[in-house]
């Protein structure tokens, strides 16, 4: 089944087109964004989403504004500012910065990230589905909607369904923007894997009945000691995996691990608008007026942590020493 990537260019028309996620899955909707304002402002609203998928758009965003002859500096700070926790925002943009005085090289730029999400994410499949198997369980969206390749933590539990060595996976539906039951579910269905949606709080109830033999979740910025930011719940369930024995694995290319962070305290946690919580999808779920509080993720500390999977490899504790020499610095 061919994946659905969560955008496509048409730079030769000024256009980089961008699949509404809000939308999904009841509708496809393809959104065009011809500035680097406009792309600040759809990372920020979450038409595309997931931290590798937000790293190449808004290199893209980048070029978008070079061709619509924006400022340069502005550009790039609107979209520094748009999502806060996913470290491949900044990745993606520090690697253009050195081009911006030359569009070919900036677009070139561009292009070679995306490539290389495809390539690292092939490599992330492979090797997560060597250490899956039987019943998994996964939170938020990891698959090609979120990365524009093959995806992270579901790249590896695709892989390791046509491997013979996955065999059903549980969906976390993820509140409160139900990426699990919107999209994971959308993707899963496409690729033929069986797979059944639950919600956030079932995940004791199934280990309790050993009915999940891994955990498996993407990352969205990673300390050098492994202590990790991804999706709100994932603390819980990985707390959850711990008392349990079930090994948790987190999925990610090397370019999520930020090397100016020694532990996950630093890392800053976006805070989403509480409407997202009184609300589903647009429908209120509370007295009108009551407060909501709304962390968009959560940090694991790496002592829950089985595995690091990566393009270079998985790697065990110490992880450290591992995630060090994975990216060269050791
Ligand atoms: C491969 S995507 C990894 C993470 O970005 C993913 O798990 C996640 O938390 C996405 O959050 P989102 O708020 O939907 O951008």
């Amino acid at each position: 089944m061919e994946r659905v990537l969560p955008f496509r260019e048409d730079l030769k028309n000024g256009t980089f087109w961008l699949l509404d996620q809000r939308r999904l899955p009841f509708e496809e909707v393809w959104v065009p964004v011809r500035t680097g304002r406009e792309m600040a402002e759809a990372i920020r609203q979450m038409v595309v989403r997931g931290a590798p998928a937000i790293g190449v758009s808004a290199a893209f965003g980048l070029v978008l504004a070079h061709l619509a002859g924006e400022d340069l500096e502005e550009a790039d700070r609107l979209l520094r500012q748009s999502r806060p926790t996913a470290v491949n925002l900044f990745y993606a943009l520090d690697r253009l910065r050195p081009f911006w005085g030359d569009l070919e090289a900036t677009l070139q730029t561009a292009y070679a990230l995306w490539h290389e999400v495809e390539e690292t994410e092939a490599a992330i499949s492979r090797f997560g589905s060597e250490v899956l198997l039987g019943q998994v369980l996964t939170h938020c969206n990891t698959g090609p909607l979120a990365t524009g390749g093959y995806g992270t933590a579901l790249g590896a539990i695709v892989e390791g369904f046509r491997r013979g060595r996955v065999r059903h996976v549980w969906v976390d539906e993820t509140r409160p923007y139900l990426q699990g039951a919107r999209l994971t579910a959308w993707e899963l269905m496409r690729a033929g894997v069986p797979a059944t949606l639950v919600t956030d709080n079932m995940a004791g109830f199934l280990m309790g009945r050993k009915e999940v033999d891994a955990v498996v979740v993407g990352v969205d910025r990673m300390a050098l000691n492994g202590d990790f930011a991804n999706k709100i719940g994932t603390y819980a369930l990985a707390v959850l995996a711990h008392h349990h024995g079930v090994p948790f694995y987190a999925a990610l290319p090397l370019s999520s691990v930020d090397p100016n962070l020694e532990s996950g305290e630093g890392i800053p946690i976006e805070e989403r608008p509480a409407q997202e919580v009184t609300h589903l999808m647009g429908r209120p779920i509370a007295p009108e007026g009551f407060p909501a509080y709304h962390p968009a993720f959560d940090v694991t500390p790496h002592t829950l942590l089985t595995g690091i999977i990566t393009e270079k490899g998985v790697i065990y504790p110490p992880f450290h020493e591992g995630l060090r020499r994975a990216l060269g610095l050791l």
